[in-house]
């Protein structure tokens, strides 16, 4: 059988590292231990120039040191708690049939809902295509319009941060947008559901993973499971302050940056929940045809290309080709 091949490299070249899976060792996850930087969206933009760059700064830092930080002062409160109202609506409001009805037929549907309540995953979870094209169940009514709201502050914000991370990396500030064609980005939004721990089927409510695209924006109605591995390899537990969107890198800034910034594994446990979780993640990504490789001012003699050059549809491909649901697996295309 001839070889996998993807953009000109055998797969087999690829370094497949077993399993995104790393160790749960009780002395590396710290419940209560959350040292997540915040960031002011506002003072990124600030009229006063000696803010604008010390908030740039901290930025630089935050991106760095940890590859997630919590960003206040992005989207109004009331829009995010809006968002999550309606999205709980969505699950308290139509019956599995009629959310059944959202399961994927073909890899290029534009909504693809999956109930999965085993001992590997405990979750329910509508994916819908966001972004350049905005797609929506039409039950409950209000839901198109208040989640619409949403996502539009939220493409604003990823625009304003992708220029702000161009320049903290010393480029041009159109350079991410460029180079992700975020004007085509292809954005998913996964709306989940996680019951309390009394009625799951297993400790895990989402496993180990990585997520593909630009950055993740993550916001919830209550705080609880969701964990996330530090570049000290330590497991911090997320909790994302009311006004706050949680921003965690993806595996494209990663590629683009050379690994100077990270994807970072996270996952979500239920063991402690006592009640329903409600969280929306935002998957800014590049557009399909967007090739990305590592950028030349990353690449030096002490640090070669560590990723293959791939458009986003190649990269899908190698992830299993479906445009929305990724098992995304960074580890899986470094190449040393
Ligand atoms: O529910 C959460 O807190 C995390 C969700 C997540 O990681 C995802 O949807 O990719
Ligand atoms: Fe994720």
């Amino acid at each position: 059988m001839a070889e996998t091949v993807v953009a000109g490299i055998p797969t087999s070249d690829f370094k497949i590292t077993s399993t995104l899976h790393h160790s749960h060792d009780e002395s590396l996850i710290k419940p209560d231990h959350d040292e997540t930087p915040t960031v002011d969206y506002s003072l990124l933009y600030s009229n006063d120039l000696d803010q604008r760059a010390k908030t740039l700064q901290h930025l630089a830092k935050a991106c760095e040191d940890y590859g997630f930080f919590y960003l206040i002062n992005g989207v109004p409160e009331d829009v995010v708690t809006g968002a999550l109202k309606a999205v709980s609506d969505f699950f308290d409001q139509t019956t599995l049939d009629e959310r059944g009805e959202y399961k994927k037929k073909n890899p290029t549907d534009r909504f693809s809902w999956v109930s999965n309540y085993n001992t590997e995953e405990n979750r329910e979870c509508l994916k819908v295509v966001s972004h350049p094209q905005y797609h929506c169940p039409s039950k409950p009514a209000h839901l198109r319009e208040i989640l619409g709201e949403y996502l539009k502050r939220s493409h604003e914000v990823e625009l304003g941060l992708a220029r702000a991370l161009s320049k903290i990396l010393g480029m041009e500030e159109t350079f991410i947008e460029k180079a992700f064609k975020l004007q085509a980005g292809f954005d998913v939004t996964a709306m989940n559901f996680y019951p309390p721990s009394s009625q799951s089927k297993g400790p895990i409510g989402l496993p180990d993973h990585t997520d593909p695209g630009l950055f993740v924006s993550l916001i919830k109605d209550v705080n609880g499971g969701l964990q996330i591995l530090s570049q000290k390899g330590e497991w911090i537990s997320v909790k994302i302050p009311p006004n706050a969107i949680f921003i965690n890198f993806g595996d494209q800034i990663e590629i683009l940056t050379n690994g100077r910034y990270k994807s970072n594994v996270h996952h979500v446990v239920l063991e402690n929940n006592k009640v329903r979780r409600i969280s929306m993640a935002t998957l800014h990504r590049p557009a399909l045809e967007a090739a990305i490789a590592p950028e030349t001012a990353f690449v030096n003699q002490s640090h070669p290309p560590a990723y293959p050059r791939m458009t986003y549809k190649e990269y899908l491909e190698f992830n299993g080709f479906d445009e929305i649901d990724v098992q995304s697996s960074i580890t899986q295309l470094r190449l040393y």
